[in-house]
């Protein structure tokens, strides 16, 4: 994982990836309004490593997590971030496997991509077993996320993996076990609610066959 130096936050001028918005409405006749971000949807994907029994999870250094971990009054624009006091390491997240839709592909085609990308297993896109779609987000952010179920060997893996271009994932193992206490410690745990949805399903659908 590569070292993060210069952190500074800047006002948002436009991006590629997120649409900030305020809707306006009525409702029951009172005016309302509610500040809101369109975002891409997504596909995430819990893929099982069914020879070695591993699940096959990612790490990466989200800015968001690491943005949350700092106090409101040390993170104030141009204000450069004390990366002493704030370890970046705390914005270290383990996810599912997980992408934008951002092409004219099916969900699945997005799903066998991200695999690939990500964690270097080449399956077959008729390997994905749907699980299901919802909502990423209800606050501030809508999108919807399709998750997939998907067992790999070590036959398939043909790449370190580790994302394209400019990303910077690390490919993890966890065993069952290892997997059951990580998401049940005390701590807060670093990783996203589709994470511990994914991760509970696997526990209740197909852990019990291995
Ligand atoms: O402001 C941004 C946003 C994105 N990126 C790039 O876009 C990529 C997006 O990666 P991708 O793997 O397609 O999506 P994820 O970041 O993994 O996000 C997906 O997976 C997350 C975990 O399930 C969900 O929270 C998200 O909603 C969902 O889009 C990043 O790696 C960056 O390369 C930027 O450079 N700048
Ligand atoms: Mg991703």
């Amino acid at each position: 994982m590569n070292k993060i130096t210069d952190v500074v936050m800047k006002p948002l001028e436009k991006s590629i990836y997120l649409k900030p918005y305020t809707m306006h409405f009525t409702q029951n006749g009172q005016k309302k309004t509610w500040d809101l971000l369109g975002i891409h949807d997504s596909v995430a994907i819990i893929i099982y490593n069914k020879l070695r029994k591993v699940l096959i999870l990612v790490k990466q250094f989200r800015p968001a997590v690491y943005l949350g971990t700092i106090d409101p009054q040390d993170r104030q624009i141009d204000h450069p971030i004390d990366t002493a006091k704030y370890p970046p390491e705390n914005g270290i997240t383990i996810e599912l496997c997980a992408g934008i839709v951002d092409k004219q592909l099916s969900l699945a085609e997005i799903a066998r991509e991200e695999i690939l990308e990500e964690c270097g297993y080449d399956v077959p896109v008729g390997s994905l077993e749907l699980i299901g779609s919802y909502r990423s987000g209800v606050g501030t952010s809508a999108s919807v996320q399709t998750a997939y179920y998907c067992e790999v060997t070590d036959a398939m893996k043909v790449t370190q993996g580790g994302g394209t271009d400019d990303e910077l994932i690390d490919v993890v193992e966890m065993t069952v076990a290892e997997v059951k206490d990580y998401v049940t410690q005390r701590d807060v745990v670093n990783s996203p609610p589709s994470f511990l949805f994914g991760i509970y399903w696997f526990l209740l659908n197909k852990s019990s066959k291995y």
